[in-house]
């Protein structure tokens, strides 16, 4: 397959997509992140979503899952609210597994998807790309997006998707109509409108588990704080995507220089994230 020219997302492009926020803001107009992940076996995932979320800067997380899950969220970060109320953006499926969700959760998640809000789409809720109304974007890992597109009626292996992630992501994000944010060593980002990103990841400590529900946190806190510039301009769902995988790969590398370049865990990842977002302002 042959694919456009893909360009490597900088510091410079990410720090143009930050700000702080300023006199006039307070916690709702910088923006509500609502959160539908985790599940009784992977509350885990729910946990570093939401503290990554917080620690990247959002007005507020609103987390509404099973209590248990609840629990541990509530537990690790005590600013997150637990009731149903008004959200700006959504994170949603991380920790879930698509082939066991109830009828409530698939309510729950539909309802999402209809509101014409920005989403990220992960693990358990990847299934439910094209029910999407508002700017979305969908997160694979290459065992993932060969599952959906085998799904989709698309023959795809895994093996294949090593061989040209590229060429894949971009048939993935025409065919599907959505964003595709495709992690791995490198990450592919592109769009239906033919944006092409790469994000070269900082260090290979990032493949341990959980650290991609911590990205799903951030894209999902900068979707949340941008939520008023993709109302008028979905494509941006790409370039914020972008710059969360960047800001993700400098946390893990600070994370890592910290242990003079030792193993980095997802939950060092996501507490390493407001100094890159402090250090890109300040570019
Ligand atoms: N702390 C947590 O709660 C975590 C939850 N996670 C969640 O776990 C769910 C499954 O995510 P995965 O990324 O594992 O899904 P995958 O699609 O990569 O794997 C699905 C299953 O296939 C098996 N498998 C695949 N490749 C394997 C290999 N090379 N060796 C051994 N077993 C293999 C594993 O049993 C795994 O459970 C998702 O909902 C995800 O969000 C993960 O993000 C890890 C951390
Ligand atoms: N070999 C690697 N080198 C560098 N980064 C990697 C490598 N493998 C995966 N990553 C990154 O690590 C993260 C893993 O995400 P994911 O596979 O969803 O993990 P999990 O489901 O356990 O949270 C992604 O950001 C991905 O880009």
């Amino acid at each position: 397959m042959v694919t456009g020219t893909w360009r490597e997302w900088t510091l410079d492009d990410a720090s143009a997509w930050l700000s702080e926020p300023g006199a006039d803001d307070d916690k709702y107009r910088r923006g509500v992140l609502g959160v539908i992940t985790g599940s009784p076996d992977y509350p885990g995932a729910a946990v570093l979503g939401v503290e990554a979320a917080h620690r990247t800067g959002v007005g507020m997380v609103r987390f509404t899952g099973p209590r248990a899950v609840r629990q541990a969220v509530l537990a690790a970060r005590p600013e997150t609210v637990a009731v149903p109320g008004r959200v700006q953006a959504w994170l949603l499926g991380s920790g879930m597994d698509s082939t066991n969700r109830s009828f409530r959760l698939a309510g729950e998640l539909q309802h999402a998807l209809a509101s014409g809000l920005p989403s990220v789409l992960d693990a358990g809720g990847l299934d439910l790309v094209g029910s999407h109304t508002g700017p979305t974007v969908i997160t694979p890992h290459r065992r993932e997006l060969a599952r959906l597109l085998h799904d989709r009626d698309i023959p795809c292996t895994v093996e294949e998707i090593d061989a040209d992630p590229a060429a894949w992501a971009e048939r993935t994000a025409q065919q599907l109509r959505v964003a595709v944010l495709l992690k791995g060593a490198v990450t592919h980002l592109c769009d239906p409108d033919g944006t092409r990103i790469t994000v070269t990841e900082s260090t290979h400590w990032l493949a341990s588990a959980g650290t991609g529900d911590v990205l799903g946190g951030i894209i999902g806190a900068l979707a949340a704080t941008h939520h008023e510039r993709l109302a008028h301009d979905a494509a941006a769902i790409t370039h914020l995507a972008a710059t969360a995988a960047l800001i993700h790969s400098e946390a893990a590398r600070r994370a890592s220089d910290a242990w003079e370049g030792g193993p980095v865990t997802a939950l060092d990842v996501a507490h390493a994230v407001p100094a890159v977002v402090g250090g890109l302002l300040r570019r």
